[in-house]
């Protein structure tokens, strides 16, 4: 018998012969017959999703997709399925408003499994009509004019928190001590989000520490997500597994909390402890429109709706100042620059909205932070619908690619930014010597357009952008009008890892009262 007939007689043999032949045929198909074929990218992304979920979980791929733009162009496979795009031109018909994208299967393993039931969120959804059924009763409450409802509450915050950095780090005994940056900004990004979401906090702050583990719950979830987001149907055996469940149970601790947070309150109100109404925080304006649209609003959609807060509130906005706090330390004109304008703004503390939102240089350092380093840094996915689409080269990209663009690319794009993209430079964002002020103006709104695509765009924009300004700004205007924030070496790099959403840390600070001039 040949050896050829002596493989064939054999099971295992036939059915590694199978496999084998699936895989070539999938080979040929993926390098020389797919429609993606014109596409450059690394010969490995062409053949694999292995390929972005290893450098993903890495993480660094936001710097792996920024190289493999500059190498390749404007287009780039990075998945047999998979192209990411880096024109900034394509972030308005990608993310737009009407007959919008939808979204991959990258956010599927984003849902929660409760009891056997997986629960998707407004984040994740893929579903455009269930989306905006849900997101309709409350957008209204997430404008600039609402958002501001939450201002005392914030300063309720950034008071209790610049205290706390006076005791720990700045006055008396403690004065010079290392001031972990990296750590307090999650402390005080996480806290703020429950005081304006459920008007108390963590205790984060007042505890000093990471309270039943929230944050390093939520961050395994994201070091779980990003990767497995690459190939979406691993989820299935990892956390998704119906005999056991593998993985940190990305969502689950948001979710539980929300529940938790829910109850709470309604038994509050039940027992007349507290008066819907009575106080601003996110949850009491979703109870009021339960109780004013009881066949629109339920308990679950309250979960839901809150969750998002807890999980999508406080890591982006700490990976944002973070990045202020840092940049700033590597750049002390800078640091100067805006400790002047704070201080000719004569702020009382914390810093108030309305004395703050039209500081020009404030504005710059916000801008160029978010620039540098977006608060998330992976490719935001949707899918080419139906008809196709013809890239402005010419290229043609079939119904039912994934597409996405990511943030950390645009963002360091040469023709929008110029040549020191890679360089945090707020100044950028102010009026030139050498230009008027129609040339300006248009070179900012080239800019900002950009930038605010850190916050997604389209129907699926960010539903926090305001607040999260708000936050941010009023929260950095009080600390550098009242301190000087150093790096303990100011040679110092700090680490970062990009998980969707981006961690840094390793920040060694000092923080030290700044005397009156
Ligand atoms: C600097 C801070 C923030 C950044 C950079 C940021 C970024 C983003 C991005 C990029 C998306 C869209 C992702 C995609 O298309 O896949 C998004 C969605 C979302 N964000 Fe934020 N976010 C921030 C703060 C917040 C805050 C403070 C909240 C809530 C309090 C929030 C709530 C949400 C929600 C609910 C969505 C889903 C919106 C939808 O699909 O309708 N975000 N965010």
């Amino acid at each position: 018998m040949s050896v050829f007939a002596s493989l064939c007689s054999n099971v295992w043999a036939q059915g590694l012969l199978a496999l084998g032949l699936l895989c070539l045929t999938k080979f040929v198909w993926d390098i020389f017959l797919s429609p993606l074929r014109g596409i450059p990218g690394p010969f490995l992304a062409k053949v694999t999703d292995l390929w972005r979920a290893i450098h993903t979980y890495r993480g660094r791929v936001d710097l792996k997709h920024l190289e493999l733009h500059r190498r390749y162009g404007t287009a780039v496979q990075v998945g047999p399925n998979c192209v990411s795009i880096s024109d900034p031109a394509l972030i308005r018909t990608i993310y737009s408003t009407r007959n919008p994208w939808k979204k991959s299967d990258m956010y599927r393993p984003n849902d929660v499994l409760i009891e056997g039931h997986r629960l998707s969120n407004l984040f994740n959804s893929q579903d455009e009509d269930w989306h905006n059924q849900n997101i309709r009763p409350i957008r209204g409450l997430w404008s600039m004019t609402k958002v501001l409802e939450y201002e005392p509450l914030i300063d309720e915050t950034i008071s209790k928190f610049v205290d706390k950095l006076s005791l720990r780090f700045v006055d008396g005994t403690n004065a010079n001590k290392i001031f972990p940056a990296d750590e307090w900004i999650g402390f005080f990004a996480w806290d703020v989000t429950a005081n304006f979401s459920f008007g108390r906090h963590y205790g984060f702050i007042d505890q000093e520490k990471d309270v039943d583990n929230l944050i390093t719950d939520s961050t395994a979830g994201l070091i779980y997500f990003a990767p497995v987001s690459q190939i979406p149907w691993i989820d299935n055996l990892l956390d998704k597994n119906p005999i056991k469940r593998i993985g940190p149970k990305p969502t689950l601790t948001g979710v539980l909390y929300a529940f938790k947070v829910v109850a709470e309150y309604q038994a509050q109100l039940a027992d007349k402890k507290v008066k819907a109404g009575s106080v601003d925080h996110t949850l009491d304006k979703y109870v009021q429109l339960k109780e004013a649209h009881p066949d629109m609003v339920n308990d679950q959609q309250i979960v839901n709706w809150l969750m998002l807060s807890i999980l999508a509130g406080g890591d982006t906005s700490s990976a944002t100042m973070r990045a202020v706090l840092y940049y700033l330390a590597k750049a002390p004109h800078a640091s100067a620059k805006l400790a002047a304008e704070l201080s000719s703004a004569s702020l009382p503390v914390p810093a108030p909205w309305r004395s703050i939102r039209e500081l020009p240089y404030l504005d710059a350092v916000i801008s160029e932070a978010m620039r540098i380093n977006p608060g998330i840094a992976m490719m935001f996915e949707r899918v080419v619908p139906e008809t196709g689409f013809t890239l402005p080269d010419g290229r043609y990209l079939p119904a039912g690619t994934k597409v996405g663009i990511n943030p950390f690319v645009t963002n360091r794009d040469y023709e929008v930014f110029g040549n020191d993209a890679d360089n945090f430079n707020p100044d950028r964002w102010l009026p030139d010597e050498n230009e008027n002020t129609e040339q300006f103006e248009l070179r900012r709104r080239r800019m900002k357009d950009t930038v605010d695509f850190v916050f997604g765009g389209g129907g699926r924009v960010c539903m926090g952008r305001y607040l999260a300004v708000l936050e941010i700004k009023k929260l950095i205007a009080t600390l550098y009008s009242m301190f000087d924030i150093e790096l303990v070496d100011s040679k110092h790099e700090w680490k970062y890892r990009d998980a969707w959403f981006v961690y840094q840390y390793d920040m060694p600070m000092v923080i030290r009262r700044r005397s009156a001039a």
